[in-house]
């Protein structure tokens, strides 16, 4: 089943075209792995997808996506609801400036959550579920700015997943990562995607083979290719596709 689809997408800021009809499908609950060379357009459409691009002056879009079969561009749409079930992970680890519990505690308060006990409560399940609970049940009251890069993604990763998004975006969630960081934010990808829906958009091919299910190589605004992550990294359809992940360009 899909939970994401876009349908003859087009992106453009002011004059330029980003996005030159992109129509893919998303399955549900699995991860999906972005890839192509820098300026491709693999950000601009994954923010297209909770409208991140709406802030940007002269955004325009035409065609459709869809979630769970509901156009998310459509007038009638809550964009903060929206933003709620598509939750978004950035390069740069961006916990805010307070203490561990109130980072994921946020969230929570912000879509009207009072009840001091369930917050608590909430805040250790996520934290749990990011992974980084054990790392800091002691010191929740500390800054989260005091963490490691690799504890503040997880922190922000709890974030995400403390108001129960359906959809989890990560644009390039390890790439300010050591190895080791990097390992954990991939165990716990693999973790979360039988509850989660994951787009990943990754520079790093073998991060893309040992995350995602399905791949979509983008070029120049358009996808390439989507398929099996094996299948596009073991036997491309398209010529452009090995070029690519052979190292020939990009
Ligand atoms: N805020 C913006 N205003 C104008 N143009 C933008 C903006 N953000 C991105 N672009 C342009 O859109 C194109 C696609 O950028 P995008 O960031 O989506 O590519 P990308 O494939 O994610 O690249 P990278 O891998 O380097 O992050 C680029 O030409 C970029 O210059």
């Amino acid at each position: 089943m899909n939970r994401i689809e876009s349908k003859n997408l087009q992106v453009y800021f002011g004059d330029n075209h980003i996005l030159k009809g992109i129509t893919t499908e998303i399955p549900k609950n699995t991860v999906t792995a972005l890839i192509g060379p820098s300026g491709c357009g693999k950000s601009t459409f994954l923010r297209t997808l909770n409208r991140m691009n709406d802030l940007i002056p002269n955004f325009k879009k035409e065609g459709e996506v869809l979630l769970d079969g509901d156009d998310i561009y459509s007038p009638r749409l809550d964009v903060a609801d929206l933003r709620k079930k598509v939750g978004m992970v950035f390069q740069k680890p961006n916990p805010f400036p307070k203490s561990i519990f109130e980072n994921v505690a946020y969230g929570l308060k912000i879509h009207g959550h009072d009840d001091k006990e369930f917050i608590a409560q909430k805040v250790e399940e996520s934290l749990k579920s990011a992974a980084l609970w054990n790392e800091v049940e002691d010191k929740l009251d500390n800054s989260a700015l005091g963490l490691s890069g690799g504890q503040q993604q997880r922190l922000c990763i709890a974030r995400t997943i403390a108001t129960n998004p359906e959809v989890i975006l990560m644009d390039e969630p390890c790439s300010a990562l050591d190895p080791i960081s990097t390992t954990k934010i991939e165990d716990l990808i693999q973790k979360l995607k039988k509850e989660y829906t994951i787009i990943i958009v990754t520079h790093n091919m073998q991060q893309a083979t040992r995350v995602s299910k399905y791949t979509s190589f983008f070029l120049h605004g358009e996808i390439v290719e989507s398929n099996f992550t094996d299948k596009i990294f073991v036997e491309p359809k398209e010529q452009k596709t090995e070029d690519y992940i052979t190292g020939r360009f990009g």
